[in-house]
């Protein structure tokens, strides 16, 4: 039999879980790290993470650990862990690997740095890439086909060493070398993905939202087109790949909490306590500071950091639907002086 290497896994909530038991499919040893003590007892013991991924029954070759140590010498590593966090815990990495694949999807509030400049900065030396595109966790960890963009800031070297390791006959990686695309789709559409269940709480329609998943698209390809990313990254898996499987599905637990927000839940009660992360509510704020600096229109990402911010989301939509008319297209804005 083929001796694999052993991959970690840095983050044990849904998605990390997904991954290790992907990554675990062909007999591979996996560690996976986890922050709560109560996580690491329950993989080891019963094979099940059941705070946060309960529905999947674990390969026995996943070993998880609460000691960043226990990754050292594991030349891959996937970062799995809520964006806000994701600095933290790899400068507390006894040693840089030589890959990290970054996982996570946000942006870093406060200094409003992509999670590969947080990790440049916490991990010198490792070789960057992003794995990113839509993949809700539960499908993952049930092998069920996914196909993600695997963006290599190491180009197609980086990429020889990680397919092999990564890919597995129900898990697709495409090749990309565009990483600030590969993680702006996933930032963005997390946003977006609050906005259409806001509009699905409200109860405004299907059309309502096909009409936020393609002028919410526009954002994130001017976004996109401000920060260098290619534009045909943000048309594929990672962009408008993942912004219509989130945009479509309460399983999307950013789309739940635009849902409850429609639904006239208040944003405070609804970030308090919560332990499962809904990214966008952390990323709103950033990018829309970002995106006002940068001189970029993003109405619909306002929109959804006012309805964050304590404003009503029935008025906040009926602002949205007052703007002046315009041109769909930034090249035809001057044939109607709009
Ligand atoms: N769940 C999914 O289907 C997918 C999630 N992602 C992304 O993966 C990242 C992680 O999300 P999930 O695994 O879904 O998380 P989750 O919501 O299932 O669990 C929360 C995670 O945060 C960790 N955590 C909380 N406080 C922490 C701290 N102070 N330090 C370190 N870790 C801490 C918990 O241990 C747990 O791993 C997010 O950026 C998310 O956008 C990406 C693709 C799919
Ligand atoms: O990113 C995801 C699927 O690609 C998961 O989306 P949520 O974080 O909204 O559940």
């Amino acid at each position: 039999m083929t001796q694999h290497e052993t991959i970690g896994v840095i983050g044990a909530g849904a998605w990390g879980t997904a991954l290790a038991q992907m990554l675990a499919s062909d007999g591979r040893d996996v560690v996976l790290w986890a922050y709560e003590p109560e996580v690491v007892q329950a993989i080891n013991a019963e094979h099940r993470n059941p705070l946060y991924l309960p529905s999947a029954s674990l390969a026995p070759t996943i070993r998880a650990t609460g000691e960043l140590g226990d990754l050292t010498g594991i030349d891959t590593l996937l970062v799995v862990t809520p964006a806000q966090v994701l600095g933290k815990v790899l400068a507390s990495l006894p040693r840089p690997p030589r890959d990290l694949v970054l996982c996570s999807k946000g942006i870093e509030a406060g200094s409003g740095r992509l999670m590969n400049d947080v990790a440049r900065e916490a991990s010198p030396g490792s070789a960057i890439a992003v794995l990113s595109g839509p993949t809700f966790a539960h499908e993952v960890a049930a092998g069920m086909p996914t196909a993600v963009t695997l963006a290599c800031g190491g180009g197609a070297e980086q990429w020889e060493r990680l397919a092999p390791a990564i890919a597995r006959p129900a898990f697709r990686p495409y090749y990309s070398d565009d990483v600030t695309g590969a993680e702006i789709g996933g930032a963005v559409k997390n946003v977006l993905a609050i906005a259409c269940g806001v509009v699905d709480g409200l109860g405004l329609g299907q059309n309502a939202r096909a009409a936020l998943i393609a002028r919410g698209f526009s954002e994130m390809l001017r976004f996109g087109e401000a920060l260098g990313a290619q534009t045909e990254t943000l048309t594929g898996l990672c962009g408008l790949g993942d912004l219509v499987l989130t945009c479509s599905s309460a399983s999307s637990r950013n789309f739940a909490l635009g849902k409850a927000l429609g639904e006239g839940a208040s944003a405070a009660d609804l970030m308090a306590d919560r332990r499962t992360v809904a990214e966008g509510a952390h990323t709103a704020p950033v990018l829309a500071d970002l995106a006002e600096q940068r001189g970029v229109p993003m109405p619909i990402v306002a929109a959804v950091n006012a309805i964050l911010g304590g404003a009503s989301a029935r008025e906040i939509v009926a602002e949205l639907l007052s703007r002046p008319l315009r041109a769909e297209l930034e090249s035809d804005a001057g044939d109607i002086g709009a």
